[in-house]
């Protein structure tokens, strides 16, 4: 199968391009702005036809959470005016579409791990502006999935493992939040499970939910990173209120991943995933 992976740049596309060598009876095709901008209907036309994409794994999204609360218009073209152009193409030419979303969909009021027929209440320009996304294409005709995953961090990119490393290596103290609750997922495991569902055919567009196995709090996040790093930072637990930022993010947002467990991804618990990205990032951290 030929695959065309969007976004390719970023730290899902690039953990994609790391794994797709254990996947050598497919070719990828790999591609990013500006060639591949999934806002260009013509571009990404010419794209698909080059390349003869028989699947298509969306990971291009504007995903600075902060920065969309004053950039919605943007925002809204990457996450749902994007997703829809692909959602066409994937139609025109009889490709799967594989499109990311995201926990931030939800209100985070729920008192169990969110199903995938729950409710949703986005809170924040990103999670409205990404379900605006996951309804173009539900819409579409294309067939699929689309998977929405959570607190993504790699050895690639910007997430909160770097950051929390930058900021002991600069000397700072992180002061964490400790009342948000979800799970922290390798992108590597979620690229592992795209490639399930990527090679599963159906009629249909299903929607699932992937993250790795477990749940906690980014303070207690934040803690375990350093504690497998073996750096002694003492971070320090704020709530909510004492680490003010620009978008409002869900208090509670644990998936429940019944439902691709079932049809064979693998979940990993989070903590040895996390074990994973570090043993890459810090080489020398030894074994914690
Ligand atoms: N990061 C996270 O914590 C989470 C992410 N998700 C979802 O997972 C998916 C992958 O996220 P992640 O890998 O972290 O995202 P990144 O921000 O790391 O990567 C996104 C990539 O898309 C590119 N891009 C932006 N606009 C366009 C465009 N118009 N056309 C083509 N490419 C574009 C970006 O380029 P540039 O950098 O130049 O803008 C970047 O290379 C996204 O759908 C995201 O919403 C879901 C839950 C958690
Ligand atoms: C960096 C930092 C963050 N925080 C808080 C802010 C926020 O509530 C939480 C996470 O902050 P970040 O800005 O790193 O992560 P955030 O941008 O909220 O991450 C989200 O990204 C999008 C793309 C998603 O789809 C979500 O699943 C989620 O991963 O931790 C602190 O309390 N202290 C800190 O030093």
């Amino acid at each position: 199968m030929v695959i065309l992976v969007t976004g390719a740049n970023g730290q899902l596309g690039l953990s994609l391009r790391k794994i797709a060598p254990e996947y050598p009876a497919h070719s990828f095709v790999f591609t990013d702005l500006p060639e591949g901008d999934i806002t260009d209907a013509e571009g990404m036309e010419a794209v698909v036809k080059k390349c003869g994409a028989e699947a298509i794994i969306n990971c291009a999204a504007y995903t600075a959470v902060d920065r969309a609360e004053s950039d919605e218009a943007a925002a809204e073209r990457i996450n749902a005016d994007g997703p829809a152009v692909l959602a066409a193409l994937a139609v025109r030419y009889g490709c799967r579409l594989l499109h990311v979303s995201t926990d931030y969909v939800f209100d985070g009021t729920g008192t169990r791990p969110y199903r995938e027929e729950d409710a949703v209440g986005p809170v924040s320009v990103y999670g409205r502006t990404k379900l605006a996304g996951e309804e173009r294409v539900r819409t579409s005709g294309a067939c699929g999935a689309i998977v929405r995953t959570a607190w993504l961090y790699s050895e690639f990119g910007n997430n909160f493992v770097k950051t929390m490393l930058r900021l002991a290596g600069e000397g700072k103290t992180p002061s964490v939040v400790d009342d948000q609750y979800g799970t922290p997922t390798y992108a590597t495991d979620l690229a592992r499970a795209l490639m399930v569902l990527v090679q599963r055919p159906g009629e249909d567009m299903e929607l699932f939910h992937y993250t790795d196995g477990g749940e906690t709090t980014w303070y207690d996040f934040a803690v375990e990173i350093f504690r497998q790093a073996d750096m002694p930072v003492a971070v320090v637990p704020v709530d909510t209120a004492g680490y003010p930022t620009a978008a409002r993010r869900p208090h509670y947002s644990v998936l429940d991943k019944s439902r691709i467990a079932a049809v064979g991804a693998v979940l990993p618990d989070w903590r040895a995933s996390l074990r994973t990205c570090l043993d890459i990032l810090l080489p020398q951290s030894g074994d914690k």
